[in-house]
């Protein structure tokens, strides 16, 4: 399969502005389809930065029948496009779209609590065109943060959630979470 379309991933930890970006890079782009995974209901259908930007989007639990319509495809939370919360595989659907010419910017963390990197997304990193590497700040410190880690353990590798949860944590000051 010939690719003709760019891949360009935003990732980082959390609160780092994947989410800012995507939406920022989206709004530059006409004809633009914006994806949200079925399994992140937070925020209805919509992207959202803590930034405060938002874009309409689209929830999808499969590739969506109409997306050869458009010329640019933005999908957030990558790390979420994996089964059972999505029927398909992400990293071919993404290629085919691309070998159809369309242009596909993602965002997602490429690890998680325990700073194990998400197969998915190490796996769109190994074909993309252009990598953002985003940082946040340090919750603790204030020292740029490549990492999260997760306050409490729930048991749960992917939980959708937001500080009551997950913090952003420089190499000093990331732990893995107590056991409950
Ligand atoms: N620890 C932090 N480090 C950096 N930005 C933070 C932090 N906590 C909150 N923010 C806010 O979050 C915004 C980025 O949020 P967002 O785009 O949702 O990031 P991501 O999608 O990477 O989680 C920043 O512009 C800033 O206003
Ligand atoms: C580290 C980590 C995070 N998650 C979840 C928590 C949030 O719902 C999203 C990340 O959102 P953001 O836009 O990057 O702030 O992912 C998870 O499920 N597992 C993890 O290990």
């Amino acid at each position: 399969m010939t690719v003709r379309g760019r891949l360009v991933l935003y990732v980082g930890p959390m609160f780092a502005g994947k989410s800012a970006h995507l939406i920022a890079a989206a709004k530059r782009q006409a004809d633009v389809l914006a994806l949200k995974p079925g399994f992140d209901t937070r925020d209805g259908s919509e992207l959202v930065s803590r930034d405060g930007s938002h874009l309409a989007a689209v929830f999808a639990n499969a590739w969506p029948e109409d997306a050869d319509r458009y010329s640019h495809i933005v999908l957030d939370e990558g790390q979420f496009w994996v089964a059972p919360h999505y029927r398909g595989d992400i990293v071919e659907d993404i290629r085919a779209a691309r070998a159809r010419g369309a242009d596909v910017t993602v965002g997602g963390l490429d690890t998680d609590y325990r700073r194990v990197p998400f197969d998915v997304m190490t796996r769109l990193l190994d074909e993309a065109d252009e990598v953002i590497v985003l940082t946040a700040r340090c919750h603790v410190c204030g020292a740029p943060a490549a990492w999260t880690a997760k306050t409490h353990e729930t048991g749960h590798l992917l939980e959708t959630g937001d500080q009551e949860l997950y913090e952003a944590r420089c190499d000093a000051h990331w732990s893995l979470p107590d056991r409950p």
